[in-house]
């Protein structure tokens, strides 16, 4: 019980304790006070001490009488001055101590301003060992008077010539003496030497112009009679003196310069001495004093030299330098990509091309002859052997008419009794007749040998694709991004899905995950379905999306206009980087010249991949075309690329529209010659051999290409292989679309209302909000049924119409009301 008395007797007795610092700072008014004393302090203590030079002698027999009333001294300050003199000067620093009065005022200065104090303590710090130090140089140069260097000055020196001798002595004292200089001063050999150079140079130039000056008035008097004699002039004779005001003037001005220069000099040693680093930046703006050479009375003028700013480094640039580049990749920084192993190598199955002479002999004896036969004489013939067709290059004799050859198409084929001939009368740029003729025994090219050869590894593409190999045999690769969409078509089982396989392969082995995306719809729902194993590497899908691949045609109506919604982002984007297309917009980001808090990022190539058109044109129709026509229009500056396969290549599939918007064609062998010419705008399609066998044009030139194969198990092990590698959190998600919400019909029949209805108007009564994506999210449902949910609940009265962009109105109140109203319906 006592014990607790005690506790609180001393708790309560206990006064919060203020921090030592806090006690000892001290407050405004206190620092006025003090500053002005201490300034007042120095000043009398610098009269006493300068006083005191004059008078120590005489002073110096009454300092003894200190106490005593009636003794009387010389010094300014009477006998406390001679006193403290006596004490500071003689015995203490000698001459050296007029530095303390000064400290002490400048103490004064500096709490009267309340500046900064730790400049104050440079001051002290560096003065004090200045004046030891001078006291010292005295009492070493001058051991007779202690009024110079003090018994301090005259006690240090002798303690150190005792123990380190006089050169010892000089040497310490020289060494600290370049200390103060080079830590203090900040003076280097190399500043001294650059300003004695200076003076050099301006005191050559000074001398060369008097000499000028001299020089040209001279001239102008060579008729005047100049007084040599000096001592001939009389008072009247001053004129002649005239003669040589300029160049005085000259020197005046010279001299005003340089005492106004030893005058700034001063100023800046006193700066310097005591310590203010700031003012000995070479940065300070020197005064120059210019005064008139014609009018010495004129007014000075004083011109300041700026400083220029010094530049600075634009922040895309540091932060390029602190950071490096951005790179994209970084994310998914140890991705590995697939090997050339992966891939079948056929050629040790096949054996590589092989020419058959006696095979090449028969075809040239069959050409020239059915040739002779219509009497179409050949002046030269030529073979060159390609994996699947063998070219026979002829030269006509003079006269023969080019349009009599193609027209016997037919016949060489039926002489030749082979299939897919093809004519290329003229060959372009050539200058030759060309007959194209299958080989006996085709020989696949394999995707490892379009992959693995130099032309694709070397490629400076954005988009590379390795389609194949022509004629001649060598691979073809072309750029996507340049193309800048891809029509297909062929009629089923010429190769349509290997040549996908190929392109998609293709950009496989060359792009990083972050620099491509794939959207693949696939109505056949086989076809790419292993691209799965990669969603999320490379594939893209709408944020409500299930799976990335979308089989659904009526799905592929929201991701192509999610598609558009990206592409006019895209363009946002690049309008406000001020860039013309994806490649500059990356390489400024990259740069980092773009900032991603302004909405910035690295934008990825996006590839749609439509694999059957046809069928997704007779599902959907208009509503699909109007998206593919803008993205194929629209979508090349921003990196969205069009793929598009079809095996029925009829107008009604192949619009007039999507033509003109897809100049890059590739046609696998057709069945008529009209889908040809609705592929192509010419024949030739009909006449290929099938089985990856086509014509590739980009507008002008057909091109005979052997499409590159690659099998469904080489296309499993890449994705296995990247699949398995660590991926990124999800697919590249594409902007939401919200379809049209309006328009839709009202009268729907309460039997025909979707299973979760009930379900769906209890969560948008709950929530009071009558939103598609609530109901989405609450019931996991895909976009379109959400939709029409809401267009049911509508037409149930439950929400309200479509308003834009905000949320319906919910017309029902609570859950009882909206009991009501379903029971009422029944
Ligand atoms: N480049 C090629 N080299 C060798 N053979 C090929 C090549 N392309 C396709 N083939 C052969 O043709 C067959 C059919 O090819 P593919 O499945 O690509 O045809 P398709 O045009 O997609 O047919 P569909 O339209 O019916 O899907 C393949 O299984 C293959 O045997």
């Amino acid at each position: 019980m006592a014990k607790k008395k005690v506790t609180t007797k001393r708790k309560t007795s206990k006064k919060p304790k203020t921090p030592l610092k806090e006690r000892l700072t001290l407050s405004r008014q206190q620092k006025v006070i003090l500053g002005s004393f201490l300034f007042f302090l120095g000043i009398a203590l610098f009269f006493a001490f300068i006083s005191f030079f004059f008078n120590w002698k005489i002073d110096q027999s009454e300092i003894s009488q200190f106490p005593n009333r009636t003794s009387s001294a010389k010094n300014w300050l009477s006998i406390s001055g001679a006193k403290v003199s006596d004490f500071f000067i003689f015995r203490g620093f000698g001459i050296s101590a007029i530095i303390i009065p000064v400290l002490i005022s400048l103490t004064g200065v500096y709490l009267f301003f309340d500046l900064n104090k730790k400049k104050l303590a440079g001051f002290w710090f560096w003065g004090t060992l200045v004046m030891l130090w001078i006291s010292v140089i005295f009492g070493f140069v001058q051991k007779e008077s202690g009024l110079f260097a003090g018994v301090i000055g005259y006690e240090v020196n002798d303690l150190m010539q005792d123990y380190i001798g006089f050169i010892g002595t000089v040497l310490v004292l020289a060494f600290f003496a370049i200390v103060y200089i080079v830590v203090r001063l900040r003076y280097t050999p190399e500043k001294i030497s650059a300003s004695l150079r200076k003076t050099q140079t301006e005191i050559t130039k000074d001398y060369e112009s008097a000499k000028k000056i001299n020089g040209s008035k001279a001239k102008r008097n060579e008729n005047k009679e100049v007084i040599t004699d000096k001592e001939n002039l009389s008072a009247g004779d001053t004129k002649d003196l005239s003669v040589d005001t300029p160049v005085l003037e000259k020197v005046t001005e010279k001299v005003a310069k340089e005492i106004n220069k030893a005058t700034n000099s001063t100023k800046r040693t006193v700066n310097e001495f005591f310590g203010n680093p700031e003012n000995q930046s070479d940065d300070v703006p020197e005064k120059l004093i210019i005064k008139s050479e014609d009018n010495p009375d004129d007014l000075a003028m004083e011109v300041e030299t700026v400083v220029e700013e010094e530049e600075v480094e634009n922040l895309s640039a540091k932060l390029v330098k602190d950071f490096g580049e951005f790179d994209p990749k970084l994310e998914l920084g140890n991705y590995k990509y697939p090997t050339i192993e992966l891939l079948k190598d056929y050629s040790i199955q096949n054996g590589g091309i092989t020419i058959d002479q006696g095979e090449l002999e028969e075809n040239k004896n069959r050409i020239v002859e059915t040739l002779k036969n219509y009497k179409i004489e050949i002046a030269q013939i030529k073979a060159t052997v390609g994996p699947t067709v063998t070219l026979y290059e002829i030269v006509p004799e003079a006269g023969i008419r080019i349009s009599k050859i193609k027209n016997l198409e037919d016949d060489i084929a039926l002489s030749l009794a082979a299939l897919g001939i093809r004519i290329i009368a003229p060959i372009p740029g050539k200058g030759t007749i060309g007959i194209e003729v299958p080989n006996k025994k085709s020989t696949i090219v394999s995707m490892r040998s379009a992959i693995a050869s130099s032309k694709f590894q070397g490629a400076e593409m954005e988009l590379p694709l390795s389609l194949g190999k022509t004629i001649s045999n060598e691979t073809f690769v072309v750029d996507l991004a340049k193309m800048p969409h891809l029509l297909m078509a062929g009629a089923t089982g010429q190769g349509k899905s290997v040549g996908l396989n190929a392109i998609l392969t293709s950009l496989l082995y060359k792009k990083h995950p972050a620099e491509v995306k794939f959207v693949l719809v696939d109505p056949k729902k086989v076809e790419l379905t292993l691209f799965n194993k990669i969603e999320r590497h490379y594939l893209a899908k709408l944020p409500d999306a299930e799976e990335a691949i979308i089989t659904d045609n009526n799905k592929v109506i929201n991701t192509l206009n999610s598609l558009c919604i990206e592409m006019d982002a895209r363009y946002d984007l690049l309008k406000n980087a001020m860039v013309r297309n994806i490649k500059e917009y990356n390489t400024k980001f990259r740069a980092r010249k773009l900032n991603p808090e302004n909405g910035h990022k690295f934008l990825p190539y996006i590839v749609l991949v439509v694999d059957e058109f046809a069928d997704l044109i007779m599902t959907a129709g208009k509503e699909v075309e109007t998206p593919i026509a803008r993205l194929a229009q629209l979508a090349r500056a921003i990196g969205i690329h069009l793929i598009i396969a079809t095996q029925r290549p009829s107008v009604n599939v192949i619009t007039g529209m999507i033509k003109a918007n897809f100049p890059a064609r590739i046609a696998f062998r057709v069945t008529s010659k009209i889908d040809s010419r609705t592929i192509l705008d010419t024949g030739g399609a009909d006449q290929l051999i099938g089985r990856g066998d086509m014509l590739y044009t980009q507008g002008n030139d057909l091109v005979r290409i052997q499409c590159a194969f690659v099998d469904t198990p080489e296309v499993e092990r890449i994705t296995e292989y990247i699949g398995g590698q660590k991926a990124y959190p999800d697919a590249y998600l594409l902007p939401e679309y919200s379809g049209e919400e309006s328009g839709t019909s009202l009268d729907i029949d309460v039997k025909d209302r979707d299973k979760l209805f009930n379900e769906a108007a209890e969560v948008i009564v709950t929530a009071q909000q009558g939103s598609a994506s609530l109901l989405q999210r609450k019931l996991k449902l895909g976009y379109n049924r959400a939709g029409r949910l809401i267009d049911q609940l509508e037409a149930a009265g439950i929400v309200g119409p479509f308003e834009g962009s905000k949320a319906r109105q919910v017309l029902v109140t609570d859950l009882i009301a909206l009991k009501q109203l379903l029971d009422a319906e029944k």
